[in-house]
């Protein structure tokens, strides 16, 4: 549904992007994870066709923004930096002269839109009067009312309490799940990405340094945190299982059978208080990237 090919990007001399690729898959949600400067919002900024590339191209829908901006952009709903609402005048008011720019749509289909984001209460008030998670809700109210097939969403959970955060997450996956609807948002959120997102990319310094989903963050090796006492068996563990301690975790091969290594601790006369199985989060590795990129 997206493809991103090849983009390069310099500003002022100074490169942006240096050769971006990826391609979300309909139906995905697909989060684009990076640091501040990392390129995110200049991804997507030539994906709506605001910032021409240097060199690549985006297509949506196999139509390119570059050479079809209107046609490849009419699925497409967005949220890209601060949405420009005008505070003195109603929620309402402010949808209705956001679509009358695209040829406006119908009271009916304002009504439903303002229903499904629940901002329906408080649609007449002043838009100066909402808070922050009702104005990025009255964003999102404005970025579907065109019927899109696609949301590209800039930081989408900015700022946002994590009521607000759990809110988004569970309207996101409700589109995706019964709208079949395809859905790309930059984010710093990692824990949040990592809880909604089909796959990511990571971008560091302009370039992808990882691209995947849930599946590939999984170890290669079977990490548990083991409380024993006395502490010394671990160490004895590990030999006896041919892995290693870690951060004061029991690294063991990964087809080692856990229950096992619990049987010989308790045989050589431990305690054990406590196993668990650690498992590698998004943050783990983006930090991990990171260091590799800036070593
Ligand atoms: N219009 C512009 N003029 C000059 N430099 C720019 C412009 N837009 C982006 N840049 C630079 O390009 C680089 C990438 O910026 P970009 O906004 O894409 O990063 P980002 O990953 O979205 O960061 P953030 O999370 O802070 O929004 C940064 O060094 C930024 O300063």
């Amino acid at each position: 549904m997206l493809e991103v090919i090849g983009l390069k990007k310099k500003f002022a001399g100074k490169p942006a992007l240096k050769g971006v690729e990826f391609s979300v898959a309909k139906g995905e949600i697909f989060g684009l994870l990076g640091h501040n400067g990392a390129g995110k919002s200049t991804t997507l900024g030539i994906l709506l066709g605001m910032v021409a590339p240097d060199e690549g191209e985006t297509r949506i829908d196999g139509i390119s923004v570059q050479k079809n901006r209107a046609e490849a952009l009419a699925k497409v709903g967005a949220i890209f930096e601060s949405p420009g609402f005008y505070d003195y005048l109603s929620g309402y008011a402010n949808l209705k002269l956001l679509t009358s720019y695209s040829g406006g749509v119908t009271k009916a289909a304002i009504d439903e839109v303002v229903e499904r984001v629940e901002l329906d209460d408080r649609i007449h008030s002043k838009v100066g009067t909402y808070s922050h998670g009702m104005r990025q809700r009255l964003a999102l109210a404005q970025a579907l009312l065109p019927e899109p097939e696609v949301l590209l969403l800039d930081e989408p959970t900015d700022g946002l309490d994590p009521e607000g955060i759990k809110w988004f997450r569970d309207f996101i996956l409700d589109l995706r799940d019964n709208r079949g609807m395809t859905v790309l948002f930059n984010s710093h959120l990692l824990a949040e990405v990592e809880q909604m997102c089909d796959r990511v990319v990571i971008l560091q310094e302009g370039r992808k340094v990882f691209q995947g989903g849930s599946a590939d963050l999984e170890e290669d090796q079977l990490v548990l945190k083991f409380e024993v006492d006395p502490p010394s068996l671990l160490q004895n563990l590990a030999v006896e299982f041919g892995g290693g301690v870690k951060k004061n975790n029991l690294v063991l091969p990964k087809t080692t059978d856990i229950a096992l290594v619990v049987a010989k601790a308790v045989q050589n006369g431990g305690q054990v208080r406590e196993v668990r199985q650690v498992k590698r989060s998004l943050e783990d590795l983006y930090l991990e990237f990171s260091r590799k990129v800036t070593r």
